[in-house]
């Protein structure tokens, strides 16, 4: 029997969680005053008795939207970072209902596969097209005090139903219905009204076929806010991408990011666990999924994933959930900078082509997909160092290394690269600096990442991305390569990086990366690209530079 055949479980019952993590102010198009009127704090409170609880449940409200707004609330008031992954399963739900209890007052039913899915959807969508959805709701309400005044529980819910209507293409007058009870449930009668109000405007302008939107028209400025409307970007990266793309691409790639995100599993090799093994169980669990055309153990799965989670896949090691472009692992929440280059992945990997007996450093390394993908291809002989300044995701690089039978080819060091580099005499075969970077390749996974990322950080982020390229330079034997990448698309973190890097480093220079991965991934260069809009992946870059002997 294959190794997988013994993982088949019951069915599955969760997908979505969420965390709550601190985040940056997110740049709002509209700014309104927010007025808390909704509790949403996690304090565990005494548990009530079976009667009290029964008091509390109504029947009368849709699961997947009690349970969508309350989660909304906790990502925009909260910060919670929206991963749309949680193999712990801390997004099942039972704890989502105990959630909604907690902070609305009462319970419905729980949710069914369906309505996590619904769930799922809901919540990634609003979050994508907030400063859309919040466009057409100012432009419906009474007047523009209202939207700004608006308390967060009310907006939420509109955004809920405005989303359903207007891009699930939900049956409207169900939609409004449903939204309205559970604005009246959740906070009063004259809310369900408001609400009532609002989206019977909206599905009369959208049967009429008259939405509200701005027009694509004026100067560059008047276009780049009417397509940060339109797309539901911020306004700084409609302009960026204008300049560097040009306004069809921009649009584009807006039109990828605002896209439902598909995953890729890694069969693990190093259990044993070929894509042949994988892909059959796949088969068996029911989730539709294709191979990779570019790397072979790789499996794309659009749907079902909560399918891989709950029959434990994930957990036995069997396989990794990352990304095809930049191999890096989806497994759970961190915050911090470098969070949103957690999808960076395996067609970098390729471009380090890491061979067995080799010694590889990994100079921000955690939490390993690629450290864990490159170990797999030692075959047991050589050593990846896996160095980051974050021991907590260092501490999940060790343990999924353990589940992935690896172990024995890694070697973790909790430290800030900079100092490490400084102190240590040793020098090694290949260092991979997979930078902390904006993320702006992987704004498809992150649906939150556009609205907290600001302008400024770029700069902040260059300079870091400067310092930890001279570090690990330092790490580089004479004749061996220093490979530099980011799961950004923008040309300042990629390319100019590495230009500035060998004005000041004559003794690297460029080897394309040309002989690793397939040349429609080749920049003029030699440079790794991958593009969104062209390769239907992630946004990553690579650059192979070589210390010439
Ligand atoms: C892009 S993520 C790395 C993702 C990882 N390579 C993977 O494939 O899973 C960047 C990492 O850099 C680490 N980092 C940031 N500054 C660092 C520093 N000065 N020294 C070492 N690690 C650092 C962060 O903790 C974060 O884990």
């Amino acid at each position: 029997m294959s190794i997988l055949m013994a993982q088949v479980v019951s069915p599955p019952t969760i997908l979505v969680s969420v965390d709550t993590q601190t985040h940056k102010a997110s740049s709002k198009p509209l700014k309104r005053t927010q007025k808390s009127n909704t509790s949403i704090s996690t304090k565990r409170k005494v548990p009530r008795s079976p009667l009290d609880r029964t008091q509390k449940l109504n029947l009368e409200v849709s699961p997947h939207r009690a349970v969508s707004a309350v989660r909304l609330m906790r990502i925009e008031l909260g910060g919670a970072f929206a991963d749309l992954l949680n193999e712990k399963g801390k997004g099942s739900g039972g704890n989502e209902m105990a959630y909604v209890e907690r902070s609305l007052g009462f319970r419905t039913k729980e949710l069914d596969d369906r309505d996590l899915r619904l769930v799922t959807d809901v919540v990634g969508g609003t979050i994508r097209w907030r400063r859309y959805l919040d466009h057409l709701i100012c432009s419906l309400c009474h007047d523009e005090k209202t939207f700004r005044s608006m308390e967060p529980l009310l907006l939420q819910i509109l955004r809920i139903g405005f989303y359903e209507i207007v891009k699930l293409d939900m049956p409207p007058y169900a939609v409004v219905d449903e939204n309205v009870t559970l604005a009246k449930v959740a906070l009063r009668p004259g809310a369900g009204n408001l609400v009532n109000g609002i989206l019977r405007k909206l599905v009369r302008v959208k049967e009429d076929n008259s939405l509200p939107l701005p027009k694509l028209e004026g100067d560059d400025r008047a276009q780049a806010r009417a397509l940060a409307t339109l797309y539901s970007h911020p306004v700084w990266m409609v302009r960026r991408w204008t300049k560097y793309l040009g306004q069809e691409e921009a649009i584009k790639l807006m039109v990828w990011n605002n896209s439902h995100p598909s995953f890729s599993l890694r069969a693990n090799n190093g259990k044993g666990v070929t894509r042949a093994d994988l892909a059959m169980q796949l088969n068996l669990l029911k989730v539709p999924h294709e191979l990779s055309l570019h790397l072979d153990d790789f499996i794309r799965v659009k749907t079902g994933l909560q399918n891989v989670i709950q029959a434990g896949l994930l957990k036995e090691g069997l396989c990794a959930v990352q990304d095809e472009s930049a191999v890096q692992l989806i497994q759970t929440l961190y915050n911090s900078i470098s969070m949103s280059c957690q999808m960076t992945s395996g067609l970098v990997v390729s471009v380090v082509d890491p061979q067995p007996g080799e010694s590889i450093v990994d100079c921000c390394a955690a939490p390993g997909g690629k450290t864990l993908y490159m170990a797999s291809r030692l075959s047991g002989q050589g050593m990846v160092y896996a160095i980051d300044i974050n021991e907590g995701r260092l501490r999940i690089l060790r343990e999924t290394a353990k589940s992935h039978q690896v172990d024995s080819v890694i070697t973790t060091i909790h430290a800030d690269l900079r100092h490490f580099s400084d102190n240590n005499v040793m020098k090694y075969d290949k260092v991979l600096l997979d930078a902390p970077c904006s993320g702006l390749g992987v704004l498809s996974k992150r649906a939150d990442l556009r609205w907290n990322r600001r302008l400024e950080d770029l700069e902040q982020l260059k300079n870091l991305q400067d310092d930890l390229l001279d570090a690990a330079s330092l790490l580089v034997k004479p004749g061996g390569v220093l490979i530099y990448s980011t799961c950004s698309i923008d040309p300042e973190e990629n390319e100019e990086r590495v230009d500035t890097f060998l004005l000041r480093h004559p003794e690297f220079s460029i080897d394309p990366a040309d002989r690793f991965v397939p040349s429609d991934f080749i920049t003029k260069r030699g440079f790794y690209s991958s593009d969104p809009v062209k390769h239907s992946l992630d946004g990553a870059f690579a650059a192979r530079l070589i210390w010439a002997l």
